[in-house]
Order: C-alpha cells, then sequence, then structure tokens
C-alpha cells in the first residue's frame, strides 16, 4: 500500500485524504488545530456565519422603503445584537462543522494524528502530538498548512481590543467604534458585516479605492454603498502602528495621522505556514515569500512531495485548496487528472451588496493580455431588483469577439455568489452568448439580466462596453 502523509487538515489536506483513501492509499493526516482547519474554525466558515447575522440586520433596515415601518429612527432601538449569542453560535457552527469532517475522515480509514509535523527527510515526517514525537514513513507527502495573519510590528494584536480576524469572536458586544485596517477581501468583508450590526466602522484602505485586487467597477458600487450607509473610507492611507488607550485603541498612519476607535481590526495579509516545516533540509524551493512553488498537478521541487492550498500562495481560496489536494493524490496514486485551470475558478466576496467573479478579469481585458467584447448591464431596471429595493449592482459579461464564447462575468448583487453559477457553467462549458440566453430564466428574477447581457453580445464588436 502507498503510504500517504499529510500535514494540515484545512480543505487543501481534507479532501485530499478522502481522495487519497479512496484510491487505496494507507492515508494519515496530522493537524495541529482540528480538522477542517482555518477555513472550518477561524476563517471562511466563522466569518461566512457572521455575515449571515449582519445581512439580516441589513434587511430590516431596509424593510422601511418596502412600506414596513419600524418604530424607532435606528433599528438597533428595536433589534439587539446580542453579539455574545451571536459568536457562540459561529463558534458552534465551526466546531460542529469540525466535527462532521472528522466523523466522516474516521469512517473513510484516514489515521488522523493531533500534533505539529515536519520533516526529517523526504520520506519521514516526525509529529510532535501530546504523546511525545511519533515518526512516520511516507512515499507520498502533502504540505498543506495554510497561512496565519500577517501582523504589523508596531500593531501587536492582543485579542481585545486590536484584533485579528481569528480573534473577532471573542468579542460579546458590538464595538462602538472598529477601525477595520486593510481593504482587501477580509478587510472589506468584516467592515461591511460589523457596519449591518450597526457599529461604527473606519475602513483604511491603501489604495485609492476598496478591494483592489478585485473587478474596479464592483469596487466601485462596494465602496459607494459603503459610503453610502456612513462608513468613513480613509483612502490611500497606511497604518504603522496600533496601541491601547484607556478604554480604545489608537491606529497611526504613515502621514502621522491617529485614528481612534474602540476596537481595531487588522486586515493586511497573510504569510505562508512554511517556515519549521524542514522544507530547506529536503530541498522544497520557496519563493522569497515562503510560499511552496508548486507545478498545476501540485507537485514541489521535490518527486514525492506535494503541497496544496494557501501555503503554495497560487489563489487563497477553499475551493482552490481542495482541488489541488485532490488534483495531488490523483497525479501521485495514478489516477486520470487533468492540470488544475485557474481559468474557471469561481469566488464571492460577502460584503452587502456581494461581489462574484469567474473567468477572465478586466485587469487581463485592460492589460490587452485577452481581447473581448464585454458588456456591464446595471441592474437597477431589473423588475426583481425594483421590487426588492435593491439599486445598487450589475451583471458584467466578457466573450471572445469572433465566436461569442463567454469567457468570465462579474456580478454584483444580493446573492450574488449564486448567481454567477450560470456564468461558471458557461465558461467551464465554452458556452456561446448565443446558446447561454436562449435558455428561459424566471421571470422576474436577476437570473433576467444575466440572460439579457448575453443577449446584448449577440451583435458583438471587440472591446464594446455597454454602461
Ligand atoms: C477571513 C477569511 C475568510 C475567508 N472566506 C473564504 C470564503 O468565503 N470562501 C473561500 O473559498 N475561501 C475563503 N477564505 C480563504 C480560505 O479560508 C483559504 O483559502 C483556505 O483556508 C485554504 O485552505 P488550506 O487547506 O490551504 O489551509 P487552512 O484552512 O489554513 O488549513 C491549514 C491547517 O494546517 C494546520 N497546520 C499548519 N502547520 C502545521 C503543522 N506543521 N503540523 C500540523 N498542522 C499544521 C493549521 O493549523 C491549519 O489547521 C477566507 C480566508 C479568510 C482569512
Ligand atoms: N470570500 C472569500 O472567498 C475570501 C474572503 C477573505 C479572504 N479570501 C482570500 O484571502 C486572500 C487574502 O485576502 P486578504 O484581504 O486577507 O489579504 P490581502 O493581502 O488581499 O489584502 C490586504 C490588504 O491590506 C492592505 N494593507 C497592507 N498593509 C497595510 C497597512 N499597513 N495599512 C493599510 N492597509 C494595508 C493591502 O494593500 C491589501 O489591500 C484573498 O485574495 C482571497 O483569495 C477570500
Amino acid at each position: 500500500m502507498t503510504k500517504v502523509v499529510i500535514i494540515g487538515g484545512g480543505p487543501g489536506g481534507y479532501e485530499a485524504a478522502l481522495v487519497g483513501n479512496q484510491l487505496g492509499g494507507e492515508v494519515t493526516l496530522i493537524e495541529r488545530d482540528g480538522l477542517g482547519g482555518a477555513a472550518v474554525l477561524t476563517d471562511c466558515v466563522p466569518s461566512k456565519t457572521l455575515v449571515a447575522t449582519a445581512e439580516v440586520m441589513v434587511r430590516i433596515e431596509n424593510a422601511r422603503q418596502l412600506g414596513l415601518h419600524i418604530a424607532a429612527a435606528d433599528v438597533s432601538e428595536v433589534v439587539r445584537v446580542d453579539l455574545g449569542e451571536v459568536n457562540q453560535r459561529v463558534l458552534n457552527l465551526a466546531g460542529a462543522q469540525s466535527s462532521d469532517i472528522t466523523n466522516r475522515l474516521r469512517q473513510d480509514g484516514v489515521e488522523i494524528v493531533s500534533g505539529t509535523a515536519r520533516l526529517e527527510g523526504p520520506t519521514t515526517v516526525v509529529a510532535s502530538t501530546p504523546d511525545g514525537e511519533r515518526t512516520y514513513d511516507a512515499d507520498i507527502v502533502l504540505l498543506a498548512t495554510g497561512t496565519t495573519p500577517r501582523e504589523l510590528p508596531d500593531a501587536q494584536c492582543d485579542g481585545e481590543r486590536i484584533l485579528n480576524w481569528k480573534q473577532v469572536y471573542n468579542l460579546t458586544e458590538v464595538p462602538e467604534r472598529l477601525i477595520v485596517v486593510g481593504s482587501g477581501v477580509t478587510g472589506a468583508e468584516f467592515a461591511s458585516a460589523y457596519d449591518g450590526l450597526g457599529c461604527d466602522v473606519v475602513l483604511v484602505s491603501s489604495r485609492t479605492q476598496v478591494l483592489p485586487g478585485e473587478d474596479q467597477d464592483a469596487a466601485a458600487v462596494l465602496q459607494r454603498a459603503f459610503e453610502r450607509r456612513g462608513m468613513e473610507i480613509m483612502s490611500e492611507c497606511r497604518a504603522v502602528a496600533a496601541r491601547r488607550e484607556g478604554d480604545g485603541v489608537v491606529v497611526t498612519l504613515e502621514d502621522g495621522r491617529e485614528v481612534h476607535g474602540s476596537h481595531c481590526l487588522m486586515a493586511v495579509g497573510s504569510i505562508p505556514n512554511s517556515a519549521g516545516l524542514g522544507l530547506e533540509s529536503v530541498g522544497v524551493e520557496m519563493t522569497p515569500s515562503g510560499h511552496i512553488v508548486v507545478d498545476r498537478v501540485s507537485r514541489t521541487s521535490v518527486r514525492n512531495i506535494y503541497a496544496a492550498g494557501d501555503v503554495t500562495g497560487v489563489f487563497a481560496l477553499a475551493s482552490v485548496a481542495a482541488m489541488q489536494g485532490r488534483i495531488a493524490m490523483w497525479h501521485s496514486l495514478g489516477d486520470a487528472v487533468a492540470p488544475l485551470d485557474l481559468r474557471n475558478v469561481s469566488s464571492n466576496v460577502f460584503t452587502t451588496p456581494e461581489i462574484a467573479t469567474v473567468g477572465v478579469t478586466q485587469k487581463e481585458v485592460d492589460a490587452g493580455e485577452v481581447r473581448v467584447a464585454s458588456v456591464l448591464l446595471p441592474l437597477g431596471p431589473n423588475a426583481r431588483s425594483k421590487m426588492q429595493g435593491f439599486t445598487d449592482g450589475f451583471v458584467k459579461l466578457f466573450c471572445l469577439p469572433t465566436t461569442g464564447i463567454i469567457i468570465g462575468g462579474v456580478v454584483v448583487a444580493p446573492r450574488a455568489s449564486e448567481l454567477i453559477h450560470s456564468i461558471s457553467l458557461a465558461v467551464s462549458q465554452r458556452m456561446t452568448v448565443d446558446d447561454f440566453s436562449h435558455a428561459f430564466t424566471v421571470y422576474p428574477s436577476m437570473s433576467g439580466s444575466v440572460a439579457e447581457a448575453a443577449r446584448r453580445l449577440h451583435h458583438r464588436g471587440e472591446d464594446l462596453l455597454t454602461h
């Protein structure tokens, strides 16, 4: 039997364990914190559970436009957010999800080891466990150790008022004034969620616009929505320090200004968990940032060692981590395998409104990397949008100018995460705009606008962008 040792039990590790076991490998998974990894215990699952509560608050607030009267000037006077209870629910849900994954792996016969692992050679893994050190021989090793929040040297998180995104679930009361440092996906999602929960939010953004890595038309819509809701966005500002002062925090900006708040959330990116794994000693190549270099079938520079997930720096998404992990097993255990194809990846920013994307990006188009015809269709005129009192948002589609094959799209809308699926399917199946727009959509529905966007590309001209 092929012995497979997996280090890290997040989506990269546990999905690989399932496939490794299915293909007849003898799989051992070593995890230090809990199955599901950071994705389930501290990052993806908890943040989306918090967002679910915040969304309800925003809907209640917006109910006035629909003719529902709330007998108070401010929603917080009639709906009290018990953040302690909200966070307990978040943690319970994460814990339950982790248990489900643990049970599933155990049922499948995967050996689960609680401990911190390192390589002592290309085929030797040592785990420090509560019962001492244990050594495992491995024919195949998969490294799926994820990342850790980056900290600024002068803004050390204390878990009480200066927090990283893993520590916010200790809060029992909604912060009075939360300073969110960093307007990437993590910063934007938490800023949106806490704003929804009735917190006064200041967003310190190092760029001119929030979400610098996302579609800029979408980011502009979100920035306007944030500002309309009263969020203070400090653009082109970098934080250099954060300190406790009395019952609050003070964040110092690069230009010397100080921002005062009750709490501060640092969302300034992550660093890979590659130190202390013994990678240098076995010759696993890393980038200067410490990410493990892999090819499209998850191979590292050492023949029997594979890597998956955020530690590779390929695309920090749970879905990509899981796919890289599965690919590693398919490849190493001799099953049919297609290399990782990032063109088909769909992702979503869970803000209000949501921003979902798939395939080719506006950045690639603007850089001249791909020639497209495209359309941007605002959702304001959509009948369902009007009924729901939703005014922001759009559907953007990219297709090849000659064939009309759909190669990407962006949706900014409530539940964009669900609406993007039809575009995702079109991209993966290389569907044309005509094929796509000939399918029925429900009336009235937001998906009607997705089909309409495709219809508008029937007479496409290259680089046509209709606003
Ligand atoms: C706030 C936030 C929200 C996110 N939301 C989403 C989302 O909505 N959708 C989405 O697709 N992605 C989301 N992501 C990204 C997603 O969480 C990551 O892409 C995903 O966690 C990567 O999985 P992984 O398996 O690489 O690593 P992880 O989930 O980080 O798991 C790695 C595990 O390895 C363990 N480990 C590390 N070193 C060792 C060692 N030496 N020995 C034993 N164990 C070790 C760690 O303890 C950890 O449990 C979010 C990220 C953040 C920060
Ligand atoms: N919904 C999701 O799928 C989801 C949610 C969260 C994160 N993620 C994944 O995690 C990845 C990382 O996202 P992230 O937002 O954690 O990190 P990031 O590195 O993308 O963003 C961090 C931001 O902080 C800014 N920054 C850094 N130092 C700063 C300073 N001193 N002052 C002010 N701003 C500063 C950076 O310019 C950057 O815009 C994303 O690319 C995404 O793939 C996904």
